[in-house]
This record gives C-alpha cells, structure tokens and sequence, in this order.
C-alpha cells in the first residue's frame, strides 16, 4: 500500500453509538468493562481530536522505523484499530504485538485482526503493561495509555521501552496534556467540550463522563512529559501534534 493510499485514512472501527452517559447507569468512575468496549471505537473517534490523522501519522512512523525480525508493539491496542491499520500499510510481514490490561477490549482486537493474521504474526497479550517486556522491537506506540497509569509506574514503564527498543527503534506517544496556564487551559476545556457537542455529545454526557474520568485519566504537562521522556533515557524527542489538550510525540533510541 503506497503512502498515498492511506491518507485520510480509513480506520476500521465498530459502528456502536456511544450513549454510555446519556442515561444511568454509567460508568464511574470510568472503567474499561464490556459496556464502554462495545461502543469504545465511536466513543474515541468522537473525543480524541485528529485520532484518524495521528493513527495514519503513527502507522507512518511506524513503517520508517520498522526493522525487520524485530516487533512493532501497540501498549494500551483497546480494540486494535492500529494494528489492523498498520497490517494493512506494512509492505512485510511482521510480528505485531498487542497489549492491553482488558480481556473484553482485547476480545474485540482478535476479532478485528483475523485478516490481518493471514500476513502477519499477532500476539495479543492481556497484562499490565509495567509487567511486559519490550525486548527486540523497533517500533513501540502507546496511544493515550500512559495517562490512565500512577505517575510512578508511568516512569518505569518508560524506561522499560527505552531498555527494550534496539538501536534506532522509536517510540510514538499520544497523551492528554494540561496547560500550565490556569486561563489557557480554562480556555482549551471550553474549546475541547466544543469540539466534542460537534461530535454529537449532549453537555449532560461531557459533565459525567468528565466526572467519571476525575483521578482515572491524569494529565501531565507538555513539559512534565518531555522530561519523563528524557529521565527514561530517550535523549531525541519532538512533538508531531497537538490540538486542544492532545498531543503525539516522537522519541528515538
Ligand atoms: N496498565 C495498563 N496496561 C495495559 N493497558 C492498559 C492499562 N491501563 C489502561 N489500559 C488500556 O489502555 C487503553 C486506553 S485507550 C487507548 C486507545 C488506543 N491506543 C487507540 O489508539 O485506539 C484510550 C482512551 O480510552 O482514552 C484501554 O484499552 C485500556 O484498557
Ligand atoms: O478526555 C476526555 O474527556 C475523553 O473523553 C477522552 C477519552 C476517550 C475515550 C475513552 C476515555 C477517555
């Protein structure tokens, strides 16, 4: 597939409705159980700006960066929309590793990935992701995972990718950010909840599921991740994208 052919990219994602917060009883604080799996590709295309475009970026980086007999690994693949994705795009076999911490999210991977397994090795693995290791992989995505993690564990996990990429392999990272400035990021929450009454959400559903996601989903700062980048090892890094409070960046080894 030329890289012409998977700009705008075409995601494949479960056509479910995300009306999880419209009517009791949701779920808080926020979890990854089988209600939220079942609606999750339309809850996170309708609340993560530019998600199509950072996957098609990620799936682009991966390609580059991708070094053969080593592994392309996706921490945090939910229903594995970027490893179908980047099956489709690799122009070799490889062996793609899925890990997720939930057994319903990794179910619905499987199910999409079977194609994919006609080309490819999957391994799917149900764990948390501070306990895997990274040994041989050239290319390590972890999309909008590490910001569900104790601060603690979200260093250690990080630096156990550093230690586990080889020479020249990267790392492609999309997080929830804050701003350090009170009246910015007042700013930026008006305009992300803009952003998602756009995408169909009524108020009612963004107030509870903001409140559901209150001490789950803890954003850094832009700063503060660029320097737990750096305490983990990784010396190169630069930002590729950031709207409202989300933001992808690259880091090599
Ligand atoms: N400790 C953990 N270990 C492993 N998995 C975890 C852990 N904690 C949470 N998860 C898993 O991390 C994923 C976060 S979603 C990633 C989207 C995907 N990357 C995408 O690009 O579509 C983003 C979001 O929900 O905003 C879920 O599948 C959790 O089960
Ligand atoms: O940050 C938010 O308000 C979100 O809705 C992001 C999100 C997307 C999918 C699952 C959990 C959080």
């Amino acid at each position: 597939m030329k890289d012409s052919e998977i700009y705008p990219t075409e995601l494949y994602l479960s056509p479910e409705k995300d009306d999880l917060f419209q009517k009791e009883p949701w779920p808080k604080p926020f979890v990854f159980n089988e209600d939220v799996v079942n609606v999750f590709d339309n809850m996170i295309s309708r609340s993560v700006p530019l998600y199509r475009e950072v996957l098609a970026c990620a799936a682009h980086w991966a390609r580059a960066y991708y070094q053969t007999e080593t592994k392309i690994i996706d921490i945090g693949c939910s229903t594995g929309t970027f490893l179908e994705l980047i099956g489709r795009f690799l122009q070799q076999p490889a062996t793609l590793v899925g890990i997720d911490n939930s057994q319903p999210m990794l179910e619905k991977a499987r199910e999409k990935l079977l194609p994919i397994q006609q080309i490819h090795q999957v391994e799917l693995i149900c764990a948390s992701a501070e306990n895997c290791s990274f040994e041989n992989s050239s290319v390590v995505i972890i999309n909008y995972t590490l910001q569900f993690l104790p601060l603690q564990v979200r260093q250690k996990l990080l630096k156990s990718i550093y230690q586990g990429l080889v020479p020249g392999g990267l790392l492609f990272l999309s997080e929830k950010v804050k701003s350090p400035l009170p009246l910015f990021q007042e700013t930026i929450t008006r305009h992300y909840e803009a952003f998602k009454a756009y995408n169909g959400y009524a108020q009612t559903e963004i107030e509870r599921k903001k409140e559901a996601l209150e001490n789950v989903l803890v954003p850094l700062t832009e700063t503060e991740q660029l320097q737990m980048l750096k305490d983990s090892g990784f010396q190169q890094v630069d930002s590729l994208i950031k709207l409202h409070n989300f933001l992808s960046l690259v880091a090599l080894k």
